[in-house]
């Protein structure tokens, strides 16, 4: 076995998934760049401050067309920084992100285009200046929906506090300091007990195995 927990008969698989992650890791990190300079921060504010060896992880996700079960994917926000999503089949889109006035906007793109969604850790940390973003999937068409859904969230121990820039009189600080991993195990927790009362036990072991997708 090449690395630990990769299936022997999957090498080529797991090479081109490797080559996607490092291609999407490389594009958060521009990005953050980005929107550091967004909130007139040095361009490497937050890699430097937070991205040094981040939990990045790629989940490849299949929805079964409309009709086979309610199982596209609810209304809820990341629990991350920074997710990147690839939309596959162009007849078979399906994401969907919420206006402030409520109403659902069809995300189209095209073939493998990421679009980037910001995730509670980037609205906590700016004192809700970016905002996490409310997003769901519904897929509608006759065929599968596949994505690859890449999700930075920053490293383990960052520490994640009120940017002292997005913070003043008109807009004093909402959240307590936190740190990454502190954050993410609590929502885990969380969207655990939501799944196992709601759904019952199997979905709520999915989420538990990818550890990736909030309530
Ligand atoms: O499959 C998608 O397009 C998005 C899925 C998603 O939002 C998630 O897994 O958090
Ligand atoms: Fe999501």
């Amino acid at each position: 076995m090449a690395d630990e927990g990769v299936p022997e008969p999957l090498p080529a698989f797991y090479c081109k998934l490797r080559s996607f992650h490092s291609a999407l890791l490389q594009l958060s990190r521009e990005l953050l760049r980005g929107l550091s300079l967004a909130l007139d921060l040095p361009a490497d504010h937050f890699e430097s401050h937070a991205f040094r060896k981040p939990i990045a992880k790629v989940l490849l996700a299949c929805y079964p067309p409309a009709g086979e079960g309610d199982q596209s994917c609810g209304a809820h926000t990341d629990c991350g920084f920074l997710t990147l999503v690839c939309q596959d089949r162009l007849e078979a889109q399906g994401l969907q992100v919420q206006k402030p006035d409520g109403s659902w906007l069809s995300v189209k793109t095209d073939r493998y285009t990421p679009v980037a969604n910001l995730g509670d850790l980037a609205q906590r940390w700016t004192n809700d200046v970016f905002r996490s973003s409310v997003h769901r999937v519904l897929n509608a068409s006759a065929a599968p929906r596949w994505s690859a859904i890449f999700f930075n969230n920053m490293d383990e121990d960052a520490e994640v506090e009120c940017l002292a820039t997005c913070v003043d009189r008109e807009r004093p600080s909402k959240y307590r300091k936190t740190t990454c991993g502190e954050y993410v195990a609590a929502k885990m927790q969380e969207m655990r007990s939501h799944l196992s009362k709601e759904q019952g036990t199997d979905l709520a072991e999915i989420a538990e195995t990818t550890g990736l997708r909030p309530a």
